[in-house]
Parts: C-alpha cells; sequence; structure tokens
C-alpha cells in the first residue's frame, strides 16, 4: 500500500473528544504530506529510446493508486507552449527550461510530473534540477540508455530514416550532441526489458524515495 493511500485512512480514523486536537494536527501533517508528495521525473535520452513509452506505462500505474500525474509530452509541448521553437542548441534549452519550469510548478503542488524530453545538454538539465533544489521539489533523473543502433532501428517516428536519406539534419545522437547524464538515478537498458519492467523500475526507485 503507498503512504498516500495509507495517509487517507489514517485520516478517517473516529476522533475522541479528547484526541480531537492532537487528531486534527495529525491529519493537518497527512495532508501536508500529499501536498508536498510530488516530484519530476525526467526521462532523457535519444529519440526512440523508450522514453515516453515508459511515462505512459507509469502513469498508468500511478493513477491506478490515485496518484495525480501529468505527462509533459515533448511533442505537446513543442506544438504549445514551446510553439516556434526549433532543435538548435539556444531553443532546445529554451525548450528545456519552459518544462523544467512547469514540471516542479506541478511537483510542488503534489503532482507526479513525468517529462519524457531528450534534453540533451547536460547544462539544461543541470539548470532544472537547481530550480527544483532551490524549491526543495524532488527531482529524479533517469537516463534511458538505448543504443542509437537500437533506437534507429525502432525510428519510431521515421527520423533516422529521414536524416539517413540527407532529409533532415541535426538528429539528436547522430549528428547532433546527446551528452549522457554521468550520476543518473537510474540507467535503464531498454533493449534488454519489457515496458513493464522498465516502468516497475522507475516504480521501485520513486517508492525506495518515498515518492510512489
Ligand atoms: N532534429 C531532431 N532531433 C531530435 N528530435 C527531433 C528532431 N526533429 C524532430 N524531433 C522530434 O522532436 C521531439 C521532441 O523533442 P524534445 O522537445 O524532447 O527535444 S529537446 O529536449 O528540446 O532536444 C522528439 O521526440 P522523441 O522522439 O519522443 O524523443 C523527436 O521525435
Ligand atoms: N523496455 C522498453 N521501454 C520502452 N519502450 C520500449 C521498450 N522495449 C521496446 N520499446 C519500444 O520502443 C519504442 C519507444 O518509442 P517511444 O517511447 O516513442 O520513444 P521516445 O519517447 O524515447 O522517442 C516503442 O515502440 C516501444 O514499444
Amino acid at each position: 500500500m503507498s503512504a498516500h493511500t495509507a495517509g487517507t485512512e489514517a485520516a478517517h480514523t473516529a476522533p475522541t473528544a479528547a484526541g480531537a486536537t492532537a487528531e486534527t494536527e495529525a491529519t493537518a501533517e497527512i495532508q501536508e504530506n500529499d501536498v508536498t508528495s510530488g516530484a519530476t521525473v525526467w526521462l532523457t535520452g535519444l529519440p526512440s529510446a523508450g522514453k515516453t513509452t515508459i511515462a505512459h506505462e507509469l502513469a498508468g500505474r500511478l493513477r491506478a493508486e490515485g496518484r495525480r500525474v501529468e505527462v509533459l509530452d515533448g511533442d505537446e509541448i513543442r506544438e504549445f507552449l514551446s510553439a516556434g521553437l526549433g532543435f538548435s542548441r539556444e531553443d532546445r534549452h529554451t525548450n528545456v527550461q519552459r518544462i523544467g519550469f512547469v514540471a516542479e510548478l506541478l511537483a510542488r503542488n503534489g503532482v507526479l510530473a513525468l517529462v519524457p524530453v531528450i534534453a540533451p545538454y547536460a547544462d539544461s538539465r543541470d539548470a532544472v534540477r537547481k530550480r527544483h533544489e532551490a524549491n526543495r521539489t524532488p527531482y529524479v533523473e533517469i537516463h534511458v540508455a538505448t543504443p542509437v543502433e537500437v533506437c534507429s532501428v525502432r525510428d519510431v517516428k521515421g527520423l533516422y530514416a529521414k536524416q539517413a536519406a540527407g532529409e533532415l539534419t541535426g538528429l539528436t545522437g547522430v549528428d547532433d550532441p546527446y551528452e549522457e547524464p554521468e550520476t543518473p538515478d537510474l540507467r535503464i537498458e531498454s533493449q534488454n526489458q519489457t515496458v513493464q519492467e522498465s516502468a516497475a523500475s522507475v516504480y521501485a526507485l520513486l517508492t525506495e524515495k518515498g515518492l510512489a
């Protein structure tokens, strides 16, 4: 049973006249814990590494347990919040900072913000982490470390084929940089696992950190 569920049950314990004040305080503490148990879970990795798939699999599991979850998908964000941005180093940095800003707001209000976004530059990811640290908001970095050889075979959106055909340049991990995280909280080798196993490993990490 998650801490969240346990807290809800405790809050419903029948009060006694003498225990009312103590219980009110305990309930307030539990509610505060509920609100602050959000986190940002950033899944960084190459296109087709499995970031989005793992995020949605994990989201389903967490929602089934009553958690509030948002998936800040890179493609959706680029359609709205980051409309007009391209894939230059500067634009990717701006995109990542915007997403980090929104994720932190959600997370500090009790939401588990799952972020399947490439975020290829270490300094961009560090800035997002620092924003979370400054606000004491939990931040977890997952490197979905699927090798480019596997990603290019999966090629979910046909980007690797386009790059190979000369129709696209600046593809992350091929002819554009991807700076691997040196010390992620978790590294997933998705080529050796099922989607469920990958999502379960993130879930286990969140449980270990008291976030799920
Ligand atoms: N040149 C190039 N390089 C990398 N990715 C590209 C490119 N052009 C389009 N796409 C597609 O854009 C999707 C969203 O990218 P992100 O916002 O996650 O990228 S970034 O963090 O700003 O670098 C990203 O989604 P995912 O495949 O889910 O990673 C890509 O499919
Ligand atoms: N263990 C795994 N975790 C995530 N995806 C996997 C795994 N094994 C195979 N896949 C497949 O790899 C592809 C990953 O695509 P996607 O999640 O869109 O990648 P990304 O969001 O990183 O671009 C999907 O077709 C998915 O079914």
